[in-house]
């Protein structure tokens, strides 16, 4: 068997590099054709989903313990253990074979009986698998829900364990997806058409217009949507902070922390490509995308330039949109990685770095302009509490409502700023507000 050439053996190695480079590389798969790369996207986050309830089951069943297991063991466990338990369409031999034959091509023959031996026996119990009951309750937690332990006890602290566990279990859940009609390449009711006469089900949202709740993104991959710039995938709350920033045609608009750009393309469309949008980012490969999206989406008034923005200097701008980066923990259903990536240690250098941002964007708004401060995380320290102390040491700002920019349900703070949550709202954990420059 070639197993090189499957999406199992192809999502084993992202695995394993994963665990050890702290980084998911998706680029091996560019081997396999355009089905097998969706699958291996699929395979790799809903692994690292429950990653810790399938380390648990692992334990259960093996004598070797996972702590003791190299990654490579550990990761065909992983996936063939993921396969049983949750894939209906893949039959337990199969499931045990392919992983026994991975095994046996990455570590030897003896991996490859030890494989067998742990998977067969957890299919024996597979109708009554054994639940985490460790007496340390963030630690069962954890487990049960595969969350790291310092986000499980910060969020049952701030929302308390009912609710931490609602927004846990909306973080495991296949995400919702959503798709934006590009006015710059057609209108929102031809692309509604073109959706209905293809059978593609969707449902427009009544937050903002043109975008629609999909089942899959797969669709208008395959058909090519996204090159010929119909449509963007952007999650609606990630639309909230260019719609707040509300860039009017012939206005000049910077968009710091840009790529890969989905804001910028945005902004031009309600723009309609007139006035210009300096692009800002400080990684090149990343603007390399968003250079390249821009094109495709006839964002014509888009320009780029690569700087640390901590570091730069420009002109003052009629609105300046800093989508800051940020610890992410908004979008852990579809940045599963995340959460493993993720420690309190990083979550103060976020805090660090978008203070330091934040100073340097106000130097770039003029009297009587905007800036939108926006992030995909939940965390008080990144969100209201970062803007409360940015407006302390900037006293020529306010805060302004977003009340009739915004829909209701997703104010906060008395509607000077939008909070979603992925377990309220159907859609991924986004945090902004608006703020002028009043002196
Ligand atoms: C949340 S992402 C931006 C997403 C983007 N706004 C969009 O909607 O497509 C944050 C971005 O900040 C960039 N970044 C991080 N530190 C930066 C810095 N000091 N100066 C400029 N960009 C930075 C990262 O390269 C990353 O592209």
């Amino acid at each position: 068997m070639d197993t090189e050439a499957t999406a199992r053996s192809v999502s084993v190695e992202i695995l394993i590099h994963f665990d050890e480079h702290n980084i998911l590389d998706y680029s091996v798969a560019n081997k396999l054709d355009a089905r097998g790369r969706a699958e291996v996207r699929e395979y790799v986050q809903n692994i690292l989903r429950r990653r810790s309830y399938l380390d648990f089951l692992i334990d259960e069943f093996s004598n070797v313990k996972i702590g003791e297991m190299k990654p490579v063991l550990k990761n065909i466990l992983r996936l063939g253990i993921y396969d049983m338990i949750f894939m209906d369409s893949t039959p337990d031999y199969a499931a045990i074979n392919e992983s026994v034959e991975i095994a046996k091509l990455k570590l030897g023959s003896r991996t490859g009986d030890l494989t067998n031996a742990i998977m067969r026996n957890l299919q024996r119990d597979i109708e009554n698998l054994p639940k985490p009951s460790f007496e340390d309750r963030t630690k069962l937690v954890a487990t049960t829900f595969s969350h790291p332990e310092w986000l499980v006890e910060r969020w049952t602290r701030r929302f308390g364990e009912r609710e931490a566990f609602q927004l846990m279990q909306a973080n495991n859940q296949r995400p919702t997806y959503y798709v934006r009609a590009n006015n710059l390449r057609t209108k929102t009711e031809n692309f509604k058409l073109r959706m209905t006469k293809k059978d593609i089900p969707f449902t427009e949202s009544e937050w903002l217009p043109g975008y629609f709740q999909v089942d899959s993104v797969a669709p208008f991959i395959t058909r090519g949507w996204l090159d010929k710039g119909f449509c963007q995938i952007q999650d609606i709350a990630a639309g909230f902070a260019p719609f707040l920033l509300d860039p009017e045609p012939g206005e000049e608009i910077y968009d710091l922390c840009a790529a890969p750009g989905t804001k910028s393309v945005l902004m031009s469309d309600l723009m309609n490509a007139e006035g210009s949008i300096l692009a800002v980012d400080i990684s090149s490969e990343r603007l390399d995308r968003l250079a390249e999206s821009a094109l495709s989406y006839h964002a014509e008034n888009i320009r780029v330039r690569r700087a640390d923005v901590t570091e730069l200097t420009l002109d003052e701008a009629d609105g300046v949109l800093l989508d800051a980066p940020c610890t992410g923990t908004g979008v852990l259903s579809k940045r599963a990685d995340l959460r493993w990536r993720r420690d309190e240690e990083s979550l103060n250098n976020a805090v660090e770095l978008q203070k330091k941002l934040l100073d340097s964007a106000s130097r770039m708004v003029k009297k009587g302009g905007r800036l939108v401060y926006s992030t995909c995380s939940l965390e008080e320290e990144e969100n209201m509490e970062q803007v409360m102390n940015f407006l302390d040491r900037h006293e020529h700002f306010e805060l302004q409502t977003v009340e009739g920019y915004l829909p209701d349900e997703v104010m906060v703070d008395g509607g000077f700023g939008y909070q979603t949550f992925p377990h309220k709202h159907r859609c991924d954990g986004h945090f902004g507000v608006l703020m002028k420059r009043v002196k």
